[in-house]
């Protein structure tokens, strides 16, 4: 029975922590034989029974750093460990599990057979009940040719639980699925967190971060710009622009207040980014004689403009 299998490697289950990438640097060589890094100087440690969220945009280095991971890929400076061994051998033990963004399935094969198939690579693998697990009972006899870009993330979510996986490394698992479907998938995987199961998730929503994850992880050009609960990282990249005109000896004033975290001037007016609208408002109001006062959400991609622009000057990670 899958749910009580024990880990296959002594130790294994032992070990604090379920992946640490040290200092891990990963490149590559573009068409045009330009050195390109990938992930630059990587620093994570996943604990056991944490899901963790891996935010970033496109070409962040989520994918690669899954990759070394499962060691498809090795870095080529610093060290990967998943259960404090080679990711390879972590993965041969059935430890890991993964959801990847081209992962292939057989169009002919119907769901039910599919997994009796991989099952049967697994010892003690339990398919039936795997299903069960990943929600895809319904479509045993449906081909999986027949089945929908959602459907088939689940599939592909059902295969990664057949060995009894203590991480699981989703990349981007909800891609194609509606409002619906995600629900029902993040249930799923609350269910293997409930479980003690690790879970790393690559997404671009900020919502299945801030839903799902115990800690989120955001990544840019291959590093690491913040670090820590989704509601500290919420709190840290959330927040409003107070604008106003100011006097020279204002503008020192405010700029220069812990309330802010950065200021530009765009013609006559400065743009005050805080966390706390309403105190850095009080203090506007009651010390300065600042005119025309604004306040403005930012969106989120605003906010992680201005949180990857502040980790470029500064290289400060929040945690
Ligand atoms: N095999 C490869 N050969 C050359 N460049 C690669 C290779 N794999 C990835 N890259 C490049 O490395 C960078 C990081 O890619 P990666 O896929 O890890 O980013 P990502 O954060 O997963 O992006 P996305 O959100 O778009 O999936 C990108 O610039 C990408 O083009």
């Amino acid at each position: 029975m899958s749910d009580s299998r024990t880990p296959l490697t002594p130790g294994v289950g032992k070990h604090p922590d379920a992946a640490v990438l040290t200092a891990v640097v990963k490149r590559f060589t573009t068409a045009k034989g330009e050195k390109l890094t990938a992930v630059d100087g990587m620093d994570l440690r996943l604990r056991r029974g944490e899901a963790v969220a891996f935010l970033g945009p496109n070409g962040a280095g989520k994918s690669t750093t899954v990759d070394m991971l499962l060691g498809l890929t090795t870095p080529d400076q610093g060290r990967v460990t998943v259960f404090g061994q080679e990711p390879r051998h972590a993965v041969r033990d059935g430890q890991v599990g993964a959801v990847l963004q081209s992962g292939g399935l057989l169009p002919d094969l119907t769901v039910g057979a599919t997994l009796r198939m991989l099952g049967s690579l697994h010892p003690g693998a339990d398919p039936e009940r795997t299903m069960d697990r990943a929600g895809v009972t319904a479509l045993r006899d449906r081909k999986v040719g027949a089945c929908s870009g959602g459907e088939q993330q689940r599939i592909r979510f059902a295969i990664a639980l057949l060995s009894a996986p203590q991480l699981l490394l989703l990349d981007e698992p909800t891609a194609g699925m509606d409002v619906t479907a995600r629900r029902a998938f993040w249930a799923a995987v609350r269910e293997e967190t409930r479980r003690g199961v690790t879970v790393l998730f690559a997404t671009h929503y900020m919502e299945e971060a801030d839903l799902y994850a115990d800690r989120v992880v955001m990544v840019d050009r291959g590093r690491v710009i913040a670090d820590g609960s989704a509601s500290s990282l919420r709190t840290a990249i959330s927040g409003r622009t107070v604008s106003a005109r100011l006097s020279p000896t204002d503008a020192h004033l405010t700029t220069g207040s812990p309330l802010v975290r950065r200021a530009t001037v765009r013609g006559d007016r400065h743009h005050l980014e805080t966390g706390d609208s309403d105190a850095l408002l009080r203090l506007l109001v009651n010390e300065t004689s600042a005119t025309a006062i604004e306040v403005a959400p930012r969106s989120l991609e605003e906010t992680f403009v201005a949180l990857t622009s502040q980790a470029e000057t500064t290289g400060r990670t929040t945690r």
